[in-house]
């Protein structure tokens, strides 16, 4: 895909978030010098567009130290906000490398139940084909039938193989049988599918230790990522999500999806601010082609309201 259409698809993505902060600052804008009381709206606005209070803090500090009491114009102020913004997004912003030695590189992936974990998987096998590599996909969620159903047919769709067990299958098995398979046939990437029972921690995170067990016999390495899917809609119920997570399986990266169908995009910054953890790529649309490592400077723009 052109860089074109995927900014473009981006800006659609985004349209929701981009229209509240904008209208939010936009509010705010009416008054010429950037004094306290200004700063504490411009906090508000952020605050209220999910970017969290953190960070919202932050950018508040960095307006004051570069621009108090000067003259600012609307489209300033949004430029300064995306300016900040970007510059909390670009150290988190690392796409997601395929470099393990020995191969495969073993990716589990987490997260609850519809936060759109199977079809991420999907986008996610589909980006690795389209650079080349070879895929390999596991149906460690056993818990429900559909779950395996559904991968089975993305597996299908993308043309890579799957390894499948029956429904209540033991996952740790499920994933032994797939490195076997992955070392034996040259695989670079596997890709783990995973039950997302947030709901009963303890089953949870004995499941997923005995992933890692299995795995570690085989690659001391293994999972080189522990990637956490997110559901931008949650807002700030995908924050916490993030906390438990980190918690119960070590995650190494984040990928947030639904960015398209929601005003909480924000939620994006206030992770980054917060967790520090890479965000390795963003989901804005339900076609397999709308997961891609994201920029941060342009999704800095688009969510300020001025891309
Ligand atoms: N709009 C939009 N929808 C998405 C995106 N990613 C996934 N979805 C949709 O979200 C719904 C849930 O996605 P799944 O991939 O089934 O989610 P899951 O986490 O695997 O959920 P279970 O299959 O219930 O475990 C599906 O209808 C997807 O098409 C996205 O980036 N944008």
């Amino acid at each position: 895909m052109s860089e074109k259409s995927w900014a473009d698809r981006l800006l659609g993505g985004f349209r929701k978030t981009s229209e509240r902060l904008s209208a939010n600052l936009t509010e705010v804008a009416t008054k010429a010098r950037l004094d306290d009381a200004t700063l504490d709206d411009v906090e508000d606005a952020l605050i209220s567009s999910d970017l969290g209070p953190s960070a919202a803090a932050r950018i508040r500090e960095r307006l004051r130290a570069k621009r108090f009491g000067l003259e600012i114009s609307e489209t300033e102020l949004k430029e300064a906000v995306a300016e900040e913004i970007a510059a909390i997004l670009r150290p988190v912003a690392i796409p997601l490398e395929i470099t393990a030695f020995p191969r495969p590189q073993v990716i589990l992936v987490i997260g609850v139940n519809g936060s759109g974990k199977t079809t991420t998987i999907a986008k996610l096998a589909h980006w690795l084909v389209e650079d080349d590599y070879g895929v390999l996909l596991a149906a460690g969620d056993t818990f429900r039938a559909a779950a395996i159903g559904q991968l089975a047919t993305w597996a299908d769709r993308i043309g890579v193989p799957l390894v499948r067990g029956p429904e209540g299958g033991d996952p740790a098995s499920i994933v032994f049988d797939a490195v076997k398979q992955a070392t034996d046939t040259g695989i670079d990437a596997l890709v783990v599918d995973t039950a997302g029972r947030l709901q009963n921690k303890r089953e949870l995170m004995e499941e997923l230790s005995k992933i890692r067990r299995v795995l570690g016999k085989l690659n001391p390495e293994a999972p080189h990522d522990v990637l956490l899917v997110l559901d931008a809609t949650n807002g700030q119920n995908a924050l916490s999500q993030i906390e438990t997570f980190k918690e119960v399986a070590g995650v190494t990266g984040l990928i947030m999806t639904k960015l398209d169908g929601t005003a909480r995009g924000g939620v994006l910054v206030a992770a980054a601010e917060q967790y520090g953890l890479p965000i390795h790529a963003i989901g804005v649309g339900e076609t397999i082609d709308d997961l891609r490592p994201f920029d941060p400077d342009l999704v800095a723009r688009v969510i300020a309201g001025v891309a």
